[in-house]
């Protein structure tokens, strides 16, 4: 199978501090891949190299063939993100937001309207799309961002916490939406989330990441083989000493990001 995104000794430093230690992975085309870590791990970080918003301390990237340093144009194109706080302009109408990404992603005139339909379709909000986005609920946001995401055709989507702040009968329709992205159109889902049992339902591959390093990866099922477990949650606290969700600074203000989102 090919690699749609290869990731070789990837290093990032702050100073004296070094978030991301040597890590190297890879994500085959067509897959789910979950990328899972307790608060600090260094999820963010690896993501914001990935998607060319933090420049790495050194190591190599490659989307789809292109050298995400060197070729940083194409790389973009071939990617799209939903990043874990919301972007979208209330004061435009669900359609408007779209159009104004589809424009800065030059997707060309004459294929827009048809392109942003399908996008708006695929997540259900089609009928509402001359609502403005300060009257979305905070799942119809989530599902719009993702539409957006979408409108220049992506071969793979980073989706950085997709479901946080949400309850769970929207998070458990943006994973339908996701999963069809995914079967219908073969796009690629990178994807963070502290739900661990979304992750279990959803991934093909899993990598674990605990103070910058990778420290364990494979298929749920290799996983849980590997740390004598019965579920991801159960290997992840195993491998981590830590539970996902647990109570510090950082998820008091994912709290607080998730309650604003649902405003
Ligand atoms: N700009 C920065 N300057 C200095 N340190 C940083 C910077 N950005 C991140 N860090 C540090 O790097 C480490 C990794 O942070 P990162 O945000 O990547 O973690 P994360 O796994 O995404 O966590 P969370 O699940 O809380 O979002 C943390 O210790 C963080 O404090």
């Amino acid at each position: 199978m090919q690699n749609i995104l290869s990731v070789q000794s990837l290093i990032k430093k702050f100073d004296d501090f070094t978030a991301v230690k040597n890590i190297s992975f890879n994500v085959e085309a067509g897959s789910i891949f979950a990328f899972l870590g307790p608060n600090g791990a260094g999820k963010s970080t690896t993501i914001k190299m990935l998607t060319t918003v933090l420049k790495p301390t050194s190591g190599e990237i490659i989307i789809n063939g292109f050298n995400v340093l060197k070729e940083q144009d194409k790389a973009r194109a071939s990617f799209g993100i939903v990043f874990q706080d919301p972007s979208l302009d209330d004061e435009l109408t669900a359609y408007e937001n779209v159009v104004y990404h589809a424009v800065v992603y030059k997707v060309p005139k004459k294929e827009r309207a048809e392109r942003i339909q399908k996008a708006l379709e695929i997540v259900g909000l089609w009928d509402r799309r001359e609502d403005y986005v300060k009257n979305y609920s905070g799942g119809m946001k989530r599902r719009l961002e993702i539409a957006r995401a979408l409108v220049h055709y992506p071969k793979i989507l980073f989706l950085d916490e997709p479901t946080v702040g949400l309850d769970p009968q929207t998070r458990n329709s943006i994973w339908d939406h996701i999963k069809k992205l995914n079967e219908e159109r073969n796009m690629t889902i990178f994807l963070t989330t502290h739900y661990m049992e979304e992750a279990e339902a959803i991934a093909d591959q899993v990598a674990v990441i605990d103070h910058g390093k990778i420290i364990e990866s494979g298929t749920v099922e290799e996983i849980k083989r590997q740390t004598e477990t019965e579920s991801l949650e159960e290997a992840f606290l195993k491998l981590t000493g830590r539970n996902i969700r647990d109570d510090n600074g950082t998820s008091r203000k994912r709290m607080m990001r998730g309650m604003g989102r649902m405003r």
